[in-house]
């Protein structure tokens, strides 16, 4: 701290200067001195701030009954003790708490390990007159002291265990730096009377972390939970259903097998099993069958060891197996997988060991399979494509997603959170959908489940002109779908099967001879093809499990 002693002025008892030196000599500063210690009640003696124009002074007052002394100093740039006796009008009575209060009382050494001050509270501790240790080396004042070796170091030795007249406690002791960095003091401080207040603080800390951690253990379940379920929206009685059988199977380790037509929501089922399992905390591993080319199926689920083959990294790469340890893997589209995979998949599940492609160490992986497929199993199952045994495996337990058209009550529900995520997602402003566009979506197949009305509501949403979406906004979904329909051939307007967005379901009469028409087109194809319903299909354009449901439909 550097305070330049700038003046002094002497005032009599009634307020009169009765000298003045240095810059008190202006009678403009004099002036403004006594008027600020007027101004303030019992100002006889203490600290306080002048302002005068752009500068400013500190002034220390000394009094007696028949004069006061008050000596102004010249503040230093940027002076935080300035700083804090000109804004805080009480500066003295703070200072005087801080160097007397018993947990806040300071002990200051100087440069040679000497006694600067201590407080009156301490020295009654040491049994000192007030000012007897003054000057004295701390060693010999106070017991086990380290203040002389702080400020030789500079380093802080904070909370240390300080035995002193037959009692204990917890002291700091820092070093003090001037505005240049050197060491120029050490200040000692009693942080806590003795170890057993520490040691009851740090139970209570203990006793807070613990609790702190068990709410937002709670906390995280719940998010979790609310996450997987929430998500998957639907009213309808199949909905409420298969969210209760999620909620029972989640936390039991058994395999999960999800059966549903595309965009029905197997992968979200898939989340909210992983989500509501106590494999929560690791990860869920997704493979997809269908994706990924044969010639690679081995490797990316078992991995491979360095140099197995051409174009392999060179450190070798861990499958999705490995990569689903402690997690969850989900296996989608699993009906699509080669049947010499099907074998090792089969092995895998049976006692949970494998190998990497191009090594021969048996490596282990302990994951919670979840299945998915829209293929139907039984027929597959009949033609030699899929592995009985491994369907045992996979399917301890089977969720059935319904399709659109079987919940058409969760349309409304579904429409309306599809264009809510869209206007957040695109920070657009919300819009809303006409009244009769709900019957209106009600009304049409959905081939493609959820993930097609989703798509028909956002697109219908980027084409409304105004913030209320019409059927009309719809029939642009429809022109645009009608050049990718998902069937080709006679039967892509189909409104059984196809019923391609946005176009109106044909009244019952022209529905009946579109369906006389389909089946007479079926009986002609069967005849031409031997009964191989897989021609059939192929010829017809249309899926073999949509061919097998007219055939029913038809007795056949
Ligand atoms: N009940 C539902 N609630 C909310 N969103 C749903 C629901 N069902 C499906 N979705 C949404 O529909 C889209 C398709 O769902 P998902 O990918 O889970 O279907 P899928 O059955 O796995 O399809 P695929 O067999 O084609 O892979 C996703 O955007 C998903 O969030």
């Amino acid at each position: 701290m550097k305070f330049e002693t700038a003046g002094v002025l002497v005032v009599s008892a009634h307020g009169e200067p009765v000298f003045s030196s240095g810059v008190a000599r202006d009678p403009a500063v004099s002036e403004c001195v006594i008027r600020t210690r007027q101004s303030r009640a019992n100002m006889s003696r203490g600290l306080f701030s002048v302002p005068v124009g752009d500068k400013g002074y500190a002034v220390v007052a000394v009094g007696s009954e028949d004069a006061s002394a008050l000596i102004l100093f010249e503040r230093s740039a940027n002076d935080v003790l300035f700083d804090f006796a000109a804004t805080v009008d009480c500066a003295d009575d703070i200072l005087r708490h801080l160097l007397t209060n018993p947990y806040e009382a300071l002990t200051v050494v100087d440069r040679e390990g000497l006694l600067r001050f201590i407080s009156p509270i301490h020295e009654r501790f040491f049994g000192l007159n007030r000012g007897d240790a003054i000057g004295r080396a701390v060693t010999d004042v106070i017991e086990n002291t380290r203040l002389h070796e702080v400020v030789r170091s500079g380093k802080a030795e904070i909370g240390q265990i300080q035995r002193m007249r037959g009692t204990t406690r917890i002291v700091s002791r820092s070093p003090v730096l001037d505005l240049q960095g050197n060491v120029v003091a050490a200040i000692g401080q009693v942080m806590f009377k003795g170890p057993d207040q520490l040691q009851r603080l740090s139970a209570e800390v203990v006793r807070l972390k613990s609790e702190l951690s068990h709410y937002q253990q709670a906390l995280s379940t719940q998010v979790s939970q609310r996450h997987g379920l929430d998500r998957i929206i639907g009213q309808s009685k199949a909905i409420r259903r298969l969210k209760e059988q999620i909620a029972r199977i989640a936390p039991l380790d058994v395999p999960v097998l999800l059966v549903g037509e595309s965009g029905t929501g197997k992968e979200l089922v898939a989340h909210a099993i992983h989500l509501l399992s106590k494999r929560r905390e690791q990860s869920m591993v997704t493979v997809n069958a269908a994706a990924i080319p044969s010639t690679l199926v081995e490797s990316e689920l078992f991995g491979y060891e360095p140099g197995s083959f051409t174009g392999a990294e060179r450190k070798g790469r861990r499958g999705k197996f490995e990569q689903a340890h402690q997690g969850t893997l989900f296996f989608d589209e699993v009906g699509d997988m080669p049947l010499e995979i099907q074998v090792k998949l089969l092995r895998v599940l049976q006692d949970g060991s494998f190998e990497r492609v191009g090594g021969d160490k048996a490596r282990v992986s302990d994951f919670r399979l979840v299945s998915a497929s829209n293929r139907d199993f039984e027929a597959m199952i009949d033609s030699g494509e899929f592995r009985l045994d491994l369907f045992y495996r996979i399917s301890a337990v089977s969720l059935h997603l319904p399709p659109l058209r079987e919940r058409l009550e969760d349309i409304e529900l579904l429409a309306n959170q599809a264009l809510y995520d869209f206007g957040i997602k695109h920070t657009t402003r919300q819009k809303t959908m006409a009244p009769d566009v709900v019957p209106f979506l009600q009304s049409q197949r959905w081939p493609g489940n959820v993930r097609q009305l989703i798509h028909a509501v956002e697109t219908a949403a980027i084409f409304a002109d105004s913030d209320v979406i019409t059927i009309e906004d719809f029939e642009t979904v429809i022109r645009s779908s009608d050049a990718m329909p998902p069937h080709t051939g006679p039967f892509a307007a189909s409104p059984i099967e196809v019923g391609p967005i946005g176009v109106q379901s044909p009244p019952a009469g022209v529905r009946d001879a579109l369906s006389q028409v389909e089946e007479q087109m079926i009986r002609e194809a069967l005849k031409s093809f031997d009964g191989n319903k897989k021609r059939v299909a192929q010829e017809l354009g249309i899926s073999r499990s949509y061919l097998y449901k007219k055939l029913a439909h038809m007795g056949l």
